[in-house]
């Protein structure tokens, strides 16, 4: 995760269209010194948990699916959650990896009980598959073993899970140079240590090292804070919906620069107050507050990554 810090603030001192706003960044370090408003994970009630490997199992497939609801203005993150929750709850063997190699896309949709093709629908069928296949071939088949083979590092199931799974691997080029955003993986261990309550399959002694997660909510919460201001140009992109293309320097500034704000944050809430707070639990503030407003309008881009 040192490489998604790195180069998101490689990317921030570079950029073109969106700028990390120093005043802001102190305005919002101010303000959270003292307590960050607690949010727990599974604030919503949508999610699966029964404290075991079938929890594991159930958050692997759906931060392997954790990306692009917007196409669809009615779906949402809690469908994916809850839906995947249903089907887990119904039938236990849902997602053993045998089963999970052979969904069709109409299966899916039935299984989340969606009326419609599914945004990106082929692509989430293709990740299924990758993902049955490769814990399989690799994993016994169960992602709790792929997170036992961790020893406790959050930091190291990142990187075998980008060596692994080719869907996992969320990084582009930008002026030149490579940049790591590995936005799922790191929800994976982030929900893993919410879920479990940092215990059991949930226990990283490395927690600190997990940056935000880069996704299109997290950016428009910090730019309505005041953190990330952008230019003209994508101001009215953003503000027409007009479609953003994956891995145009415009897109990468978003994510990137959000990722170097929240690191920003973070160091001022620390210089100012001792206190060592978590990205994550930054993370998971700024995106319940972002779900909550719902006037908030958010970059669209068409990725498998967020
Ligand atoms: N940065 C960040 N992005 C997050 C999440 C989560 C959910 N995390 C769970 C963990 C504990 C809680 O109880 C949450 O339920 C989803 N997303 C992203 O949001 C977008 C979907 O938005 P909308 O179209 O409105 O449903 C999409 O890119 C999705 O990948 C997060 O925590 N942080």
């Amino acid at each position: 995760m040192e490489e998604v810090r790195a180069t998101s603030a490689w990317v921030a001192s570079h950029s073109s269209h969106v700028i990390v706003d120093s005043s802001g960044v102190e305005e919002v370090a101010e303000r959270m010194k003292d307590s960050i408003p607690k949010v727990e994970w599974d604030f919503e009630g949508i999610h699966y948990f029964d404290n075991g490997p079938l929890t594991v199992q159930y958050l692997f497939v759906l931060d392997a699916l954790n990306f692009c609801f917007w196409p669809d203005k009615e779906m949402s993150y809690d469908h994916l959650a809850a839906g995947l929750r249903e089907a887990i709850q119904n039938d236990k063997s849902a997602f053993d990896a045998d089963r999970l190699q052979k969904y069709t896309g109409l299966e899916l949709r039935k299984m989340l009980k969606w009326p419609r093709p599914l945004p990106l629908e082929d692509e989430r069928v293709r990740l299924l598959h990758e993902v049955g296949f490769e814990l399989e071939r690799s994993f016994d088949g169960k992602a709790s073993k792929l997170v036992e083979s961790c020893e406790k590092s959050a930091a190291k199931l990142v990187v075998l899970i980008a060596s692994h799974f080719p869907g996992f691997r969320d990084h582009t080029v930008y002026k030149g140079h490579q940049v790591f955003l590995y936005k799922r993986a790191q929800i994976f261990a982030a929900d893993l240590w919410g879920a479990f309550k940092g215990q059991g399959y949930g226990e990283f002694i490395d927690i600190d090292s997990v940056t935000m997660f880069a996704d299109y909510i997290v950016p428009a919460v910090l730019q309505q804070l005041g953190v990330l201001k952008y230019s003209p140009s994508l101001s009215k992109m953003i503000e027409s919906n007009q479609e953003i293309s994956s891995g145009s320097e415009e897109e990468v500034e978003l994510r990137a620069c959000s990722v170097h704000a929240v690191e920003k944050i973070r160091e001022l809430i620390h210089r100012k107050s001792g206190k060592q707070v978590l990205s994550v639990e930054l993370d998971l503030w700024l995106w319940a507050f972002g779900v909550q407003c719902r006037s908030l309008q958010h970059h669209r881009t068409l990725s498998i990554y967020y």
